[in-house]
């Protein structure tokens, strides 16, 4: 009998990794092949608490519960950061954005908006919660740089060079008998990484090379760790960047967390990333300024917006 299986995300454990020994250095391959093959990967990462995340989740309720008029106080410089309420193409989600979040005083700017009178829990939690997910961004990057042989230049890709923006989404089920609407657009994101977690219901799919969806189901203590546009670009293509959507098909709200990650000044292909096999694909950019141009004229939202902005 032909069994036809479904493809699979690959599972790396990301925990009790220390630079250098052989373990690392068997994980720095697999994340690598991985990011190459599928542009993302499940990262199971015990550091987040089941605690923690249990109350990071339960805090996400009630913030979507409070007023639209409270909601819409987050807002941005950059278009689409900050609150996104329900809307005709997307009737049944909403998003709102934490810019810096690894930074306390951010976070608590973003609490007393949300509760003027305080919510120092909340802040405490969402503040952890970035910076343990931002370390695995960071080991994540720094094994993509070993694997490449290009460790000199990580400097400037490190965390004082990295901006981070967590957004926080609600998606409400289709009720019985409606139509299912796709929650989300197939799209990749236009960041550098991305980090997502989600409470219990899945939905998230990623589309594979051969134009597969993967409906991706979340393993306890788990994140989906993403290659964006710009790192596929840094790597001058060997990367890739995931096409992903999210598909609701439960009953219950799904609340996911992306932990996007952005690269301050200028993004160069390394050299040794170039050659005749890999002609130069990208000219130098800087992704903010990628960000700021995509935000205005959307044209594409996948990865030809990128090659649109500095593509050779
Ligand atoms: O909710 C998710 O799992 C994915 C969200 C997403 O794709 C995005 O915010 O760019
Ligand atoms: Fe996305």
């Amino acid at each position: 009998m032909v069994s036809v299986s479904q493809p699979k995300l690959p599972i790396i454990n990301m925990d009790d990794l220390k630079a250098g020994n052989e373990y690392w250095m068997l994980t720095c391959d697999k994340v690598t092949r991985a990011l190459e093959e599928y542009g993302c990967f499940m990262a199971v990462y015990g550091r987040v608490s089941k605690e923690l995340d249990k109350e990071v989740f339960d805090s996400l309720e009630t913030l979507f519960e409070l007023p639209t008029e409270t909601k819409i106080k987050n807002t941005s410089d950059t278009p689409f950061y900050g609150y996104l309420g329900p809307n005709k193409t997307r009737p049944l989600f909403q998003s709102m954005g934490i810019e810096n979040a690894t930074s306390l005083d951010h976070v608590q700017h973003f609490t007393n908006l949300m509760w003027p009178s305080g919510n120092h829990r909340f802040s405490e939690n969402i503040h952890s919660y970035a910076n343990l997910v931002s370390e695995l961004e960071t080991v994540v990057k720094q094994m993509v740089f070993q694997s490449y042989g290009v460790e000199k230049y990580y400097e400037s890709y490190d965390k004082s060079s990295t901006t981070y923006l967590l957004r926080v989404n609600k998606y409400k089920p289709a009720k019985i008998g409606e139509l299912n609407v796709a929650t989300t657009s197939i799209h990749t994101d236009k960041s550098f990484f991305t980090i997502l977690s989600q409470n219990h219901v899945n939905g998230l799919e990623v589309q594979t090379k051969d134009d597969k969806w993967i409906p991706v189901e979340f393993l306890p203590s788990s994140f989906v760790v993403m290659a964006s546009d710009v790192f596929m670009a840094w790597s001058n293509g060997r990367l890739r960047s995931t096409r992903h959507r999210v598909m609701m098909n439960g009953q219950e709200d799904r609340y996911s967390i992306a932990l996007f990650t952005f690269k301050k000044g200028i993004t160069e292909i390394p050299e040794e990333l170039v050659d005749e096999e890999h002609p130069l694909r990208f000219k130098p950019f800087n992704h903010l300024e990628f960000i700021g141009h995509h935000s205005k004229s959307p044209l594409y939202v996948d990865e030809r917006a990128i090659k649109l902005f500095c593509g050779v």
